[in-house]
C-alpha cells in the first residue's frame, strides 16, 4: 500500500499542462488556475467552460491530440483524456523526465494524487482516502462544510495578521506560543459570526498582553 506524502505546492506562475479537455480536465484546470499556475491545455475538444477560459486568455490552448514530448518543460502535468494509451504515454514521458504527473483514473500511473479540498479563504482542509474511494473523500469534505463555515476564512486572516505582528514584536518562542494558543482557544470565532468588531479587538489585545 502506498502511504502518500501530503503537501501544499506553490504553483504561482509555474507552467502546468493538462492533457484532455473534458469535465474532469476542466475541474483540474480551475484548481490549477486558483493556485496561480500558468496553464496550457492540449486537447482536440474542449468543454464550454474551458472554451471560455481559452477565449479570455486565462489558459493557453493547443487544439490537437497529445504529441510525443509535449510534456517537456512543464513543472507539473495532469492527464485526463479518458484514453488509456494516451494517459499511459503521458505518464511514461513524465516519469522519464521526473515531472510530477497525475493521471485522473489511474493511481498506479500517478506521482501524486489529488485530495478533495474544503476551502475557507486561506484555510484548506484536504481529504484523501489514498485513492481507495474518491467518492468517500468528497462526502467527508461535504460533512466538514457544516462544521467549518465561512467564518473560518475571516478567523484565519485575522490570526495571520496578528501572527505577523507577534513574530516581529516578540522574540521569546514560548511567549509567542502562549499568545497564539490564547487567540485560537478564545471565542474569536463566535465574535466573528456575530460581527462584534469591538469585542474582537478587545480579545486580540487581551491575548497580545501575554507577550
Ligand atoms: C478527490 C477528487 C479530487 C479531484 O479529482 O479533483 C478525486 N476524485 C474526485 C471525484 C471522483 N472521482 C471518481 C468519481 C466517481 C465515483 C467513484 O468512482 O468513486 C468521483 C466522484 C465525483 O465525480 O463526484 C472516479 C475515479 N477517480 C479515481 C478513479 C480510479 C480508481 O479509483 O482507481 C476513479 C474511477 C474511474 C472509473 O469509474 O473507472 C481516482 C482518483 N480520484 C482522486 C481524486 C484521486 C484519489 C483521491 C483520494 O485519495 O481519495 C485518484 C486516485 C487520482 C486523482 O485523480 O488524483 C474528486 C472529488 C472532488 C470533490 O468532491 O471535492
Ligand atoms: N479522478 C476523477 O475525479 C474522475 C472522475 C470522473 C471520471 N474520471 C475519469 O477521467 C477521465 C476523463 O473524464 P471526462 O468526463 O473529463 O471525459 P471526457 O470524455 O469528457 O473528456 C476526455 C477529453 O480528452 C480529450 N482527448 C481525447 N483524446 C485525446 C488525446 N489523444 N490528446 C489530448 N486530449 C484527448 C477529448 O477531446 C476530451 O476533451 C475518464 O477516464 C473518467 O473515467 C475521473
Amino acid at each position: 500500500m502506498t502511504s502518500y506524502y501530503p503537501v501544499f505546492f506553490d504553483l504561482s506562475r509555474r507552467p502546468c499542462l493538462v492533457v484532455g479537455g473534458g469535465k474532469v480536465a476542466e475541474r483540474k484546470v480551475r484548481d490549477l488556475l486558483r493556485a496561480g499556475a500558468a496553464v496550457t491545455v492540449i486537447s482536440p475538444q474542449l468543454t464550454g467552460g474551458l472554451e471560455e477560459l481559452a477565449r479570455r486568455g486565462a489558459i493557453q490552448y493547443l487544439a490537437r491530440p497529445y504529441q510525443a514530448g509535449d510534456v517537456e518543460g512543464y513543472f507539473l502535468v495532469v492527464s485526463a483524456t479518458g484514453d488509456k494509451s494516451v494517459n499511459e504515454q503521458v505518464a511514461r514521458e513524465c516519469h522519464a523526465r521526473d515531472i510530477p504527473v497525475n493521471v485522473v483514473d489511474a493511481p498506479a500511473l500517478c506521482t501524486f494524487i489529488v485530495p478533495a479540498v474544503l476551502r475557507r479563504g486561506s484555510l484548506a482542509i484536504a481529504v484523501s482516502t489514498g485513492g481507495k474511494s474518491p467518492y468517500l473523500a468528497g462526502k467527508i469534505k461535504k460533512k466538514l462544510e457544516e462544521e467549518f463555515g465561512p467564518e473560518y476564512a475571516e478567523l484565519t486572516d485575522l490570526l495571520g495578521e496578528v501572527r505577523d505582528e507577534v513574530l516581529k514584536a516578540c522574540q521569546d518562542p514560548l511567549k509567542r506560543k502562549e499568545v497564539f494558543r490564547c487567540l485560537v482557544e478564545s471565542d474569536l470565532l463566535e465574535l466573528i459570526k456575530q460581527g462584534n468588531k469591538k469585542m474582537i479587538r478587545e480579545r486580540i489585545s487581551r491575548c497580545l498582553s501575554l507577550r
